[in-house]
């Protein structure tokens, strides 16, 4: 009789068997195409903390009663990347969780902010773009646009476009591997201004302040923030499955052994919110409004230290407040050899000094 666990009895039936398998290839998106995504989630005060403390996002108004009042919220809302998080981590498995990365995201907006815990989320996508990838015949680019959505009321959330790497399940003939190596990037050398200005304080005043100082010389309101944080295995693979973000990159060594990263690397958008939250850390924020462009640039993974760099595009005197002003943001995260890892614009309402 068949011993099933003798070692090569099955290895030989783990080589002849089918697997049944999870998520979608390249070939399952077509332009159009609408997904309801099943998993759900119920967007709690637990969740969120957890998200907010392991990414040191220690606003105080997402935490204390007195602090959320005073800046015109009921109670301590869901924290906006916790809610973006979750909207993308329940798309995963119909979207992504074949493996492929995720390159970047655009167009991140809240139009029912501030969301409050005990909402519940359900999430669609559509595909909205699907490309041949000339660099990597094995891969396609799909691009959807998401929208995270109150169960009861169906008023949009979150929503954004996003861009992944998606395997396909049979290469494509493409004109050659070099065709992405282009030269493009033939180096002419850093062109950088010559100083860079550092507000001196996080309310919106000290941001204009210092792009007048800047616009006064060849300079650029640029810093980085002091703060980074290891990754570890709460960051890479336990917040990720907290949001059912079900991505084989987070918490599969196995099979990520064989894949470009060669190992788990950290979800996107932990790395970000990271980043996000050291750069908040420098300052008085009042509300996010949204994130355009943006991209992720290479893996992180366990061990790597995710720090940040903030430059200050332009400021607004027009808020939803009084009491704010307008801020568009670039910030960069980057590990602990300097390489940028994300990049993205923010605009965000910041509280002024004189309320
Ligand atoms: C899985 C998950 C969540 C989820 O489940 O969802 C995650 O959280 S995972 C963690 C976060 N993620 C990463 O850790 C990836 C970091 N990244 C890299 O490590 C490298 O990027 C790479 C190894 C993936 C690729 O390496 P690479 O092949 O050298 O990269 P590129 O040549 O730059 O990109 C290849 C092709 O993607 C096109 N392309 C790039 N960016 C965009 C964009 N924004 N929009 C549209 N097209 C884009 C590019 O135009 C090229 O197209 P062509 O093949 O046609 O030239």
């Amino acid at each position: 009789m068949t011993d099933w666990t003798d070692p090569e009895t099955f290895a030989q039936a783990l080589d002849e068997v089918e697997t049944k398998e999870k998520g979608n290839c390249f070939e399952d998106f077509a332009e159009g195409d609408v997904i309801e995504h099943d998993p759900g989630l119920t967007l709690t005060q637990f969740g969120s903390e957890k998200w907010m403390s392991q990414t040191l996002n220690h606003d105080p108004a997402y935490w204390r009663s007195d602090a959320a009042a005073a800046r015109g919220f009921e109670e301590p809302p869901v924290h906006p990347d916790y809610l973006t998080a979750a909207t993308l981590g329940i798309t995963v498995e119909d979207l992504s969780e074949k493996g492929g990365y995720f390159l970047g995201r655009t167009d991140v907006r809240f139009p029912e902010a501030p969301v409050y815990t005990g909402t519940e989320l359900h999430v669609e996508s559509e595909v909205v773009n699907t490309a041949t990838s000339s660099s990597r015949p094995e891969y396609g680019i799909v691009s959807w646009r998401t929208r995270g959505k109150d169960a009861e009321t169906g008023d949009v959330l979150c929503s954004y476009e996003r861009t992944n790497m998606i395997p396909r399940r049979e290469p494509v003939a493409t004109d050659g591997s070099g065709a992405a190596a282009t030269d493009e990037g033939a180096d002419d050398g850093p062109d950088l201004p010559e100083t860079f200005v550092t507000p001196e304080g996080g309310y919106f005043e000290d941001f204009v302040d210092a792009l007048e100082q800047a616009d006064d010389e060849n300079a650029a309101v640029a810093y980085r923030h002091e703060r980074g944080r290891t990754q570890d295995d709460v960051t890479v693979a336990s917040l990720p499955l907290s949001t059912l973000n079900t991505a084989k990159q987070h918490h599969n060594v196995d099979v990520m052994s064989d894949s470009p990263s060669g190992n788990i690397v950290t979800y996107g958008d932990v790395t970000r919110s990271t980043a996000l939250g050291h750069a908040r850390s420098d300052e008085q924020t009042w509300r996010e409004v949204g994130f355009d462009d943006e991209s992720f640039h290479t893996f992180v993974a366990v061990g790597d230290t995710v720090y940040a760099f903030t430059r200050v595009l332009e400021a607004e005197n027009d808020a939803s407040s009084d009491a704010a002003g307008t801020v568009r943001f670039q910030h960069i995260a980057f590990n602990q050899d300097d390489e940028p890892v994300y990049s993205g614009t923010r605009t965000a309402e910041i509280q002024k000094r004189s309320k």
